[in-house]
């Protein structure tokens, strides 16, 4: 049920999926025979998903997630005949990459004559796809006939469980049943988006046998969300002290003492041209943020004395230096970036970098610097979503993959540059750009939201903001509105549990 209220991706994919469902006719109203025998004036059609690529790819995606979430170790994918093979093959095939097996109704009585077909090993543990569980009485069959072959099957993912008890029929057996549905939800989505009334509601759950009182409605929108704007996880937010504890990465202790000494999570991109304006706003501004980020690439006056002045205010004012080279190169040439004319690694705490160029070609080189004490550089933020209109970060597959390489390195990857928190992990810092609390793009494709939705429906932790401060005929004003409503916004959550407590 939570599914249609919760403000993360997995939530937003299921609200997604029920949409898609219901636009693909998987919903059917009028008079239905069941299998049992019962008259229903529902029938819920998964089949019609097959019609639908677009619907079958994210109806995998939901039950590959349902299983990384679970833990279950398993070896196999099963697909329970029929309905359930397509959806049990792309997850198998494009999500989990694991052997599928196919467990036939009858044996094939010639050839290998197997009952099974696919690779695996006697004791191997397999997990079952199914579509719908009704009583459950099928699936046993289907363990029956896996352990008969030596295989162990405990656990079952499926799309719609239609609380007909079979979950719990399962559990006595020693199955658990994970859905992506049940009635309760199904029903729920419905009513709130208007499919069925409260007379057919009442219709339905008397000729299935449900067990609700009254219909509950939630605010449901019929059109689809942009499932890239919610946070990935539904891990929750975690206290800065606890990360604070938990981070391996210096710099992340050192911005993290930073921000609770200064009450801020802001860093301002000081995107002027010449090092006089930058210093005049740093020497303003140092004491309100914990991060200042320039693009050294941009100043036109840039020099030694002007980074040895940097670090002279960083230090005094105790902030981070970040400079926003966003390397995209080979290992060797970023190497020779970090130390070329602009001697990046001797003034910047903190770069960002691509993750188009691969793992191999980004932590080594940093992991150099970042190890080496004759350099400042302490860590490196791996952009994974940039907030530009129409930015190829948005492809998930790509965005996962850079999640990948920082959630594996970890002491180097101290930060993520995001639109949304992607991580499980709470000890890498999200820094969010695109925020503005007065415009909502500009001309040249950036794209910019407020605070709220970037720290607390987005779970990002430090702002990043540019020309909605440099731009303002009184930037340091807007700059403490920027530090208070942002600060205001991360300490929220942590401030209403203790006032619960
Ligand atoms: O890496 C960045 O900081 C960055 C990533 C991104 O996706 N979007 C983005 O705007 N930025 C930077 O963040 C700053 C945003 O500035 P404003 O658009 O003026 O708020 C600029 O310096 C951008 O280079």
């Amino acid at each position: 049920m939570n599914a249609l209220i919760g403000r993360t991706r997995p939530d937003a994919l299921q609200r997604n999926l029920l949409r898609k469902m219901l636009a693909s006719q998987v919903f059917k109203f009028g008079e239905f025979t069941l299998k049992s025998g019962q008259k229903s004036p529902i029938y819920i059609d998964l089949r019609e998903c097959f019609g639908h690529s677009d619907l079958l790819i994210l109806m995998s995606e939901g039950l590959s997630s349902m299983v990384t979430e679970s833990r279950v170790e398993y070896s196999g994918i099963v697909g329970v005949p029929y309905g359930a093979l397509p959806h049990a093959s792309v997850v198998a095939g494009l999500y989990l990459q694991k052997p599928l097996l196919i467990v036939r109704k009858e044996a094939k009585a010639y050839g290998t004559k197997k009952l099974i077909e696919g690779l695996y090993q006697q004791g191997d543990r397999v997990i079952l796809v199914e579509d719908v569980v009704t009583t459950g009485g099928s699936i046993l069959e289907v363990v029956e006939t896996l352990k008969n072959e030596g295989l162990v099957a405990t656990d079952v993912f499926c799309i719609l469980d239609r609380e007909q008890g079979g979950r719990e029929r399962l559990k006595e057996a020693g199955v658990n049943l994970y859905s992506l549905f049940n009635m309760e939800t199904v029903m729920a989505f419905l009513a709130s988006v208007n499919a069925i009334n409260d007379q057919q509601w009442a219709e339905i759950v008397k000729a299935l046998n449900l067990k609700y009182e009254t219909v509950s409605r939630f605010e449901v929108s019929k059109e689809e969300e942009d499932l890239n704007v919610l946070p990935f996880t539904n891990a929750g937010r975690t206290s800065l002290q606890e990360r604070e504890a938990l981070t391996t990465s210096p710099l992340n202790h050192k911005i993290i003492s930073f921000m609770k000494k200064k009450s801020s999570n802001l860093c301002l991109a000081i995107d002027y041209t010449t090092t006089e304006q930058i210093l005049q706003m740093v020497e303003k501004a140092g004491p309100f943020v914990v991060a200042i980020k320039v693009h050294s690439d941009i100043i036109t006056d840039f020099s030694e004395s002007f980074t040895q002045q940097l670090v002279q205010l960083a230090n005094n004012l105790e902030f981070i230096i970040f400079d926003d080279r966003k390397f995209a190169d080979t290992g060797n040439t970023t190497k020779l970036q970090l130390t070329g004319p602009f001697k990046i690694a001797e003034w910047a705490d903190v770069v960002t970098t691509h993750a188009v160029q691969g793992v191999d070609s980004i932590v080594p080189v940093f992991r150099e610097f970042i190890n080496n004490p004759a350099y400042r550089l302490s860590g490196v933020l791996l952009i994974a979503q940039l907030s530009t209109k129409g930015s190829l970060t948005n492809i998930h597959e790509y965005t996962k993959k850079a999640v990948q390489i920082a959630d594996e390195n970890r002491d180097i990857v101290s930060g993520f540059i995001t639109q949304t928190r992607i991580s499980e992990f709470s000890d890498i810092l999200n820094w969010t750009p695109g925020v503005n609390l007065d415009a909502k793009n500009d001309s040249t494709g950036q794209q910019w939201r407020g605070v709220e939705q970037a720290i607390e429906i987005q779970q990002n932790d430090i702002v990043i903001v540019g020309r909605g401060v440099t731009s303002s005929k009184e930037p340091i004003q807007q700059l403490k509105r920027y530090r208070q409503t942002a600060w205001e916004s991360l300490t929220k959550e942590e401030n209403e549990k203790i006032d619960h407590n």
